[in-house]
């Protein structure tokens, strides 16, 4: 059975100015992946983020998430926010808020008429969901490591039930057991929810682990979009020496020991 598509993006136009920054980009993200971003910096991977979520307007083209299309005819921005949870690149959090009310946030935002009990409830559900226990819900931001604190912010982007998630970057700045927990985090939230995972990132690491599809932006377009092996044999430039480099060789080799181990 062909894999139905999720998203879809279409002929997309994004200038700033005179720069140009996506050119004719077509886009198709499947029902239930995990599709890894990649590409050069500069090269608009978070401006495609930004434009599949409604959030920055291309010149030209179409954007369809579920069926529903963002642009150039708008879902309203309620239907949208039912569907998707964002994480974005530096993850803020409100650091006045404790973690359960940051987490609540969207709740109170978008169903003003759901209850302080079962708002604190759900916090706390998606708390759990993102592999933190119960009392991290009084905590402050502040008091947090940056691994629980990225945690906090999925599980704030998870708050309305999404279908598809957003993650810029999520492991940025996570050392690499941090990262590699992060990784089998999001691919439970695959697995066990079914959920759909947009993620950019530069984390050849990530890649390898947790994606089922890589798309590599190059030349103000998605030029590839397959399963990393398949990526990994294309001859362009760029994807040679991001994976063929002593980076991208070693990321392979020490996941290579680490699946045998
Ligand atoms: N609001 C904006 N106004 C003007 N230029 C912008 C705007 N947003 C993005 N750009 C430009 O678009 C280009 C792509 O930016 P983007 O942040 O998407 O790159 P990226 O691929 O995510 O890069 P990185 O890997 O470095 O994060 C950059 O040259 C950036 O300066």
């Amino acid at each position: 059975m062909a894999p139905e598509n999720i998203i879809e993006v279409r002929g997309v136009r994004n200038q700033f100015g005179t720069q140009v920054v996506h050119k004719d980009l077509d886009l198709d993200v499947h029902r239930g992946e995990i599709l890894g971003v990649v590409g050069g910096s500069g090269t608009g991977k978070s401006v495609l983020l930004r434009t599949i979520v409604g959030l920055q307007i291309p010149k030209a083209g179409k954007v369809e998430i579920l069926g529903k299309q963002i642009y150039p005819k708008r879902a309203s921005a309620k239907e949208i926010n039912e569907d998707i949870g964002i994480l974005f690149q530096d993850g803020a959090l409100f650091s006045s808020m404790t973690v359960a009310e940051n987490v609540m946030a969207p709740l109170r935002e978008h169903h003003p008429e759901i209850s302080d009990e079962l708002a604190e409830e759900i916090a706390g559900m998606k708390l759990s969901l993102s592999g933190l226990n119960e009392g991290v819900g009084e905590k402050m931001p502040s008091e947090l490591s940056g691994g629980m604190r990225k945690r906090v912010a999925l599980a704030r982007a998870m708050a309305l039930d999404p279908k598809i998630l957003f993650l810029d970057e999520p492991t940025a700045g996570l050392d690499p057991i941090g990262a590699a927990k992060f990784d089998e985090l999001i691919m439970g939230l695959r697995d066990n929810l079914g959920l759909t995972i947009f993620m950019v990132t530069h984390d050849l690491d990530s890649l390898i682990r947790a994606t089922d599809r890589v798309a590599v932006l190059a030349e103000k377009q998605v030029i590839i979009n397959a399963p990393l092996d398949e990526v990994r044999r294309s001859n362009h430039p760029w994807i040679q020496e991001y994976f063929g480099g002593p980076r991208g060789r070693a990321a392979q080799g020490s996941n290579l020991a680490s699946q045998s181990a």
